[in-house]
């Protein structure tokens, strides 16, 4: 695999300050869970602490593999009683709090998006404060808008989203920091770009077009992208994604001087990427139609400063475009394969 910057520092002095005092590893609750991240996130942090110490939560019924790999439960985010007896059955200390309506689809629903993103948002918030947990809640790129300089947008400047998303983002941040400050509340938060992973298909996003085209490639289909060609976004590779959210959790108090991070790790186009891709798979056919989600991309971030989050607590991206493009084929043509074996 091809590296571009040398590894995170974090991991040096993170050591187990995290655990409890008798040298119990924190038991974790993640909402949304079966989503794009939620899986992979899962995963990683039951490496580090253990399978029984991470619970998946969402509203959607799991694969017999999600039900093999750990605990499950069902937990709607809209319902506060489910949400305290969870905590209270598992005994939680953390809490990951992914469920979300996504730009494109909020913009389809903004009644469902208002309560999924924000009411959600407000159980969350009053349940880790009363039972005094540490809570992490994923911003995002969509937090910015067309008033916010764009190349590049630093960590603190306008936020003026004019998306249903965006709007509750920048209410998820503030409310976070609000509780901070107000209740002692442990609210952690970093601003992802658009994120590129093999074993979920995204969630209903601006930057989706970025995920189908290995898809595509891989599949020997026409890609056509909703996204003009030079429309640039700032990107990162899954694996990135969650190892900064994962250093992020266990960042020492006196490292963080904010609540709230840009992360990020590669900025491109739609044409950009598909030279890269098109190094794999020459023939690709690619062709242009952009649609809604090319008015919700123009407002955003083309360039992501995260420079605070590498100062402060030693954020280092590990993966770029090529390195990214390589590690995507390599996982797609893994699953093809299993594929075709489980078939025959
Ligand atoms: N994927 C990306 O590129 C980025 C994601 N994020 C944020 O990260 C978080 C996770 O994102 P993804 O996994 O991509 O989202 P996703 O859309 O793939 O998954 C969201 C999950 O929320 C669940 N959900 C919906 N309504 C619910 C309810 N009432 N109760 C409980 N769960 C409910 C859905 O079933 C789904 O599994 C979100 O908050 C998103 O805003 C931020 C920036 C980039
Ligand atoms: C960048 C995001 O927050 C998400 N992928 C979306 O496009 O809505």
């Amino acid at each position: 695999m091809a590296h571009c910057t040398r590894p995170s520092v974090n991991t040096h002095y993170i050591g187990r300050r995290h655990y409890h005092s008798n040298g119990d590893p924190p038991r974790i609750l993640i909402t949304g869970s079966l989503g794009q991240l939620g899986t992979g996130l899962a995963r990683l942090l039951r490496e580090k602490y253990g399978i029984e110490n991470v619970i998946m939560s969402d509203i959607v019924k799991p694969t017999k593999d999600i039900v093999k790999s750990g605990p499950y439960v069902f937990g709607d985010i809209l319902d506060f009683k489910c949400l305290q007896e969870i905590v209270v059955t598992y005994r939680i200390d953390w809490l990951v709090h992914f469920s979300a309506l996504l730009s494109a689809i909020g913009e389809q629903n903004v009644p469902l998006a208002i309560r999924v993103n924000i009411e959600g948002l407000h159980n969350v918030m009053e349940l880790s404060k009363q039972y005094n947990l540490r809570v992490f809640v994923p911003s995002t790129i969509g937090a910015f808008g067309p008033d916010s300089p764009r190349n590049p947008t630093p960590n603190i400047t306008i936020q003026r989203p004019r998306t249903i998303y965006g709007v509750s983002k920048v209410h998820g941040e503030l409310l976070g920091e609000y509780y901070h400050h107000k209740f002692g509340l442990d609210f952690r938060c970093l601003r992802f770009p658009g994120v590129i992973s093999s074993d979920t298909q995204p969630g209903g996003g601006t930057t989706d077009y970025a995920v189908q085209i290995f898809h595509d490639a891989i599949e020997g289909k026409d890609f056509e992208c909703y996204l003009k060609p030079t429309t640039r976004l700032p990107m990162m590779y899954i694996d990135d994604c969650l190892r900064s959210l994962w250093e992020m959790l266990v960042a020492p108090e006196e490292s963080l001087r904010r609540r709230t991070y840009n992360v990020t790790a590669m900025s491109f186009s739609p044409e950009e990427i598909v030279s890269a891709v098109r190094k794999h798979f020459p023939n690709l056919s690619v062709s242009y139609k952009p649609d809604s989600r090319q008015y919700i991309a123009d407002t955003w971030p083309e360039v992501f400063d995260d420079s605070e989050a590498r100062q402060d607590w030693g954020w280092r991206h590990q993966y770029n475009l090529e390195a990214m493009c390589q590690i995507m084929f390599d996982n797609l043509h893994r699953q093809h394969q299993l594929e075709a074996t489980v078939a025959r």
